[in-house]
């Protein structure tokens, strides 16, 4: 069976998607913040490797982990959600079908514990 990676058409539409997806997270008032001093265009290209590889492409994801990456970032679960609600809103700008979509946010939502900053959770 073809990898999503391959059926959303490869390394061009990957770059398409992250780039619609930086637009709408800088633009986004709760989130733009966090990406000031960022070099986006680096930032860019690691978001390309990891999703491509995320998404079954050929390549491996040789960056941070995403623990690393976003350690002491302060980063919230409601900035957690509004960047899973940007990507699929970039990925259905790009033609990605609904189920499609449902599958990488499914695959995205372990990485919650990784990316949120350390809180006590109330049980
Ligand atoms: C599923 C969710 C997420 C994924 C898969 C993800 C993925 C990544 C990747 C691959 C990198 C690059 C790592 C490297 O440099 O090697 C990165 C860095 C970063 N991410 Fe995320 N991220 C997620 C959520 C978030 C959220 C919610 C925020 C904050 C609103 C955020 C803010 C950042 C920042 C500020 C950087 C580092 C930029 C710098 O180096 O200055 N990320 N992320």
């Amino acid at each position: 069976m073809a990898s999503i990676f391959d059926q959303i058409g490869g390394a061009s539409a990957v770059s398409a998607v992250v780039d619609e997806f930086y637009e709408r997270v800088v633009a986004d008032p709760r989130l733009g913040g966090h990406f000031t001093g960022t070099d986006m265009g680096k930032l860019k290209a690691h978001q390309r490797s990891f999703v491509a590889a995320a998404l079954g492409g050929p390549q491996e994801y040789r960056g941070k982990t995403m623990d690393e990456a976003h350690a002491g970032l302060g980063i919230t679960g409601e900035d957690f959600d509004a960047v899973v609600g940007h990507l699929a809103g970039a990925l259905t700008h790009c033609g990605v079908p609904q189920d499609t979509i449902a599958t990488i946010a499914g695959a995205l939502a372990p990485l919650r514990d990784q990316v949120v900053d350390g809180q006590v959770s109330v049980a």
